[in-house]
């Protein structure tokens, strides 16, 4: 009890802690009329999008950066988010327009106040900068258990420190919001031009790196890449040139690429059939390797004419279990994803190479006919475990037995 109530005080005597202002400020308006009131945090008025719950305990910048959730709204299950504040170097984004990742963030308690030595602005700060809109102060428990039950739903954030809600409104705009199964939304994501690419991984002391004498030639192609992926590759060797989602083939291989690189990215993979789809397929038939992540292997599979199907609560975390056939052994990674490959789908040509040891649905393929695989999960981390950076130097040993074989 004296414990109770020391740390109470404890809480009380930090504003950014406290519980202290009952009056709602923010509202989450879930399209089946389900109204969640708390205060709000980060940037005011209103955001729109699928609510997902990611169970990561560390990285909120890193994920709610990451382009791959453009179009949603994400609801953290670890409740003490901002206690390392947020710092320029973390951003995953590579497009900086500030619409580009998540539409508004849900938090169990309000922000801690940040305690890091890298921490250069507080997270309150940063979402009113970004304009992402915020609510906290609702049971995530309770969101995450509705989530589990009946999967995603659309939902408006509203933030109003009036607290004038027009919740009829609300209501209605919520129901009306279009299902995440069939939206596109690599556009609002991809670079809109052509760049290269030679930061390297970050070391303590040093910060990010330059890349020094590449020997490999990397196209990737941007359909919401993240960072980190591209300082992996980076730092193998691959000198990267990064490509819009709508690049052709002849542009592509006008690069005269070694490898080529399909990125994550957000919406349905289904719904970028008709730009993307078919020049992953002319590039595979070109035999040149071919690493997927993310959408990029969700799309490396329907090029070879297999189907995704959207998932019921997806996967969003950084302690999923995942098996690689090729080895038996089991990575702890990254995930983040709502759409997922059916593997009753695949071709003879794809075999299946990983699989989630948490609901068993697909997590890798590589085609058996030509250099190519790709992966659910996100090997690179930020955030998340580095278990799977394997992948990488699986993809450079693939480029290099190309090159030989090639005489290069
Ligand atoms: N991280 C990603 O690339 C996500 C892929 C896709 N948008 C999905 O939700 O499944």
């Amino acid at each position: 009890m004296l414990q109770d109530q020391a740390s109470t005080a404890a809480v009380g005597s930090n504003a950014a802690d406290a519980w202290e202002d009952p009056k709602t400020t923010a509202v989450l308006v879930l399209a089946d009329g389900t109204v969640l009131e708390g205060f709000g945090v980060g940037a005011v008025g209103e955001a729109t999008g699928e609510v997902c719950f990611n169970t990561a305990m560390t990285g909120y910048e890193e994920i709610l950066t990451d382009p791959s959730y453009a179009g949603q709204i994400v609801t953290f299950t670890f409740p003490h988010v901002g206690n390392v504040g947020t710092n320029e170097e973390d951003v995953e984004t590579v497009n900086m327009a500030a619409d580009s990742g998540v539409r508004g963030v849900i938090l169990h308690t309000g922000i801690t106040s940040p305690s890091n030595w890298r921490a250069t602005r507080h997270f309150d700060a940063w979402l009113k900068a970004r304009g992402i809109v915020g609510l906290a102060g609702i049971d995530t428990r309770a969101l995450t258990a509705l989530i589990r039950e009946k999967g995603m739903p659309n939902a408006v954030i509203a933030h109003d420190p009036s607290g004038a809600f027009d919740l009829p409104a609300l209501k209605a705009r919520a129901a009306a919001l279009p299902s995440m199964d069939g939206l596109d939304l690599v556009p609002m994501v991809t670079s809109t031009q052509r760049f290269s690419w030679d930061e390297t991984s970050w070391t303590l002391g040093e910060g990010y790196g330059r890349q020094d004498a590449p020997t490999r030639h990397v196209v990737a192609i941007d359909y919401g890449v993240k960072r980190n992926i591209l300082r992996l590759l980076a730092d193998r060797g691959c000198k990267v040139t990064v490509v819009p989602a709508t690049a052709t083939a002849e542009d592509v291989l006008a690069l005269r690429p070694d490898g080529v690189f399909l990125s994550n990215g957000p919406g349905d993979p289904a719904a970028t059939g008709e730009y993307a789809v078919p020049v992953i397929r002319e590039l595979l038939d070109r035999n040149i390797p071919t690493f997927g992540i993310c959408l990029g292997h969700q799309m490396m599979a329907l090029a070879v004419g297999a189907k995704t199907r959207k998932m019921h609560q997806g996967h969003h975390g950084a302690n999923h279990p995942v098996k690689d056939f090729t080895t038996d052994k089991v990575e702890i990674v990254s995930m983040n994803h709502g759409f997922a490959v059916d593997r009753e789908t695949l071709p003879a040509n794809a075999r299946e190479t990983h699989v989630s040891l948490f609901d068993g649905s697909n997590c890798g393929i590589a085609l058996t006919d030509r250099p190519a695989f790709s992966v659910q999960h996100h090997p690179e981390a930020s955030p998340g475990p580095q278990d799977s950076h394997y992948l990488f130097d699986r993809f450079v040993e693939m480029i290099d037995s190309r090159k030989a074989s090639e005489g290069r």
